[in-house]
């Protein structure tokens, strides 16, 4: 968007593989960027937090905020970078909460600030929360369907608007509480409209209904629309599960029940089991099974693995003493737990049954009929109800999935 911007981290590694021009982690599309901004000077990497400090005008805070284990976000980042930036700032600065922080947070940075300062120095503080979905980050940054901006200040508000002049979308001016509480309120709500979708198909499951076709028939309706009506073995990422258990604890601190969300977190934190019952139910006894797992990113397009429901699914076989064999495209991490595999056909040879946990389209793309004489038996589980059920069964295969009849 035409600025200057400097990365700023503590941890030396990143730092230096972005400053040499590669991505630590796995983004459709952003290593071309970085290598193109990196040429032409635009950007730069540090991890040295007073020089970035002093030499930038806007100052966006984007540390993480992870779940503490009574279900708060965890400030700890949050407040040790407020706490540098009051020591270090020399003039006038925006400072931009981007991280998702609960209500109150604003308010919270800019008493840290101050407290921090060696003398005063003006500065504002904006909540500008940021809604990308990792696997489509640049362009969700890049063609927003919102931006939001708390401020209780014209003139940070102003700096802001000019700093995303480029962006063609409508813009919120609102407080910071009201924008620290919008975001959690998407992300929740997203997660309501899976978690939905997750328990209405456990009754089409009974009811041999197809979920997809309800999704559809739903969809099409602009008071409901299609997204996030995706059933499957339930959400997982860095933010849905973190983010409605810090909605939660908020709501409980304020003595509100947000029943619905509680409700709809409990239905996620059971899917990936409900759908493992499946498995027990046909295969019987699973101990000494040798099950092959299709994904262990929590989502297609990243490599990110933070909360995935392939990992409940891998623990579940490990646990019931099964020979866990794994395949992903892009995750490499090593696990007791199973042996990864560089390529489908490893994965699957002499498998029990396979269970896709990832809607990548390379599984939705497989030859199945070169598999199946790999496997011990044609058995699928398909969690994300990637494949055509009738073509599969014409295959041979035993078909199971997530009320996709
Ligand atoms: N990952 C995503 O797609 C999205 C994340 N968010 C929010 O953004 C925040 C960050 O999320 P992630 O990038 O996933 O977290 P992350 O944990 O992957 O990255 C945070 C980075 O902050 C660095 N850091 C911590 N303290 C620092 C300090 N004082 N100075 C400089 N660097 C410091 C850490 O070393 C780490 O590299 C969270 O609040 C998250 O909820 C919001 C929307 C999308
Ligand atoms: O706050 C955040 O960090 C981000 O969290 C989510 O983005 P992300 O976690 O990257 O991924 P999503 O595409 O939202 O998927 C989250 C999980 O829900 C699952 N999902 C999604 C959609 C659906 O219909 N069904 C479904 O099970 C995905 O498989 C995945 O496990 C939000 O979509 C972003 O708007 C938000 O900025």
């Amino acid at each position: 968007m035409g600025h200057k911007v400097t990365g700023l981290d503590l941890d030396e590694r990143k730092v230096n593989s972005l400053q040499s021009g590669k991505l630590h982690f796995y983004e459709p599309g952003l290593n071309d960027l970085l290598l193109k901004h990196l040429n032409l000077e635009n950007i730069t990497f540090t991890t040295d937090t007073q020089k970035a400090i002093k030499e930038n005008d806007v100052i966006f805070l984007c540390v993480g905020t992870p779940q503490s284990p009574n279900g708060s976000a965890d400030l700890q980042y949050v407040k040790n970078a407020a706490s540098s930036i009051g020591s270090f700032m020399n003039q006038y600065k925006v400072v931009v909460n981007k991280s998702t922080v609960p209500v109150g947070t604003a308010e919270l940075v800019s008493n840290i600030i101050k407290e921090n300062q060696p003398s005063e120095v003006p500065f504002d503080v904006v909540s500008n929360p940021e809604f990308l979905r990792e696997g489509s980050a640049l362009k969700d940054a890049l063609h927003p369907d919102r931006v939001v901006i708390g401020s209780t200040s014209k003139k940070a508000t102003l700096i802001m608007k000019e700093l995303y002049k480029e962006v063609t979308c409508p813009i919120i001016e609102t407080n910071p509480k009201s924008a620290e509480l919008i975001k959690y309120a998407a992300n929740s709500f997203l997660a309501l409209k899976i978690s939905f979708m997750n328990e209405l198909a456990r009754l089409c499951d009974e009811l041999e209904i197809n979920i997809n076709d309800v999704s559809k028939g739903i969809g099409l309706d602009h008071r409901i629309g299609p997204h996030f009506l995706q059933a499957g073995i339930g959400y997982g990422g860095s933010c849905f599960p973190k983010d409605v258990q810090a909605l939660l604890h908020t709501s409980r601190k304020n003595g509100i029940n947000l029943s619905i969300l509680e409700r709809a977190s409990e239905v996620n934190r059971t899917q990936a089991t409900y759908f493992m019952e499946k498995l027990t139910n046909t295969v019987g006894d699973l101990n000494g099974k040798t099950i092959a797992v299709l994904g262990l990113a929590f989502k297609a397009n990243t490599d990110d693995t933070r909360e995935s429901p392939s990992l409940t699914v891998v623990d579940y076989l490990a646990k019931h003493n099964c020979n866990v064999k794994v395949h992903d495209p892009v995750v490499r991490l090593q696990s007791s737990a199973y042996i990864q595999y560089s390529t489908i056909e490893e994965t699957v040879a002499d498998a029990d049954a396979i269970i896709i946990c990832t809607d990548w389209d390379e599984y939705r793309n497989i030859q199945w009929h070169k598999l199946k004489d790999l496997m011990k038996q044609p058995l699928l589980f398909d969690g994300r109800n990637l494949i055509n059920r009738d073509d599969i069964i014409g295959l041979g295969y035993h078909y199971i999935s997530i009320a996709n009849f």
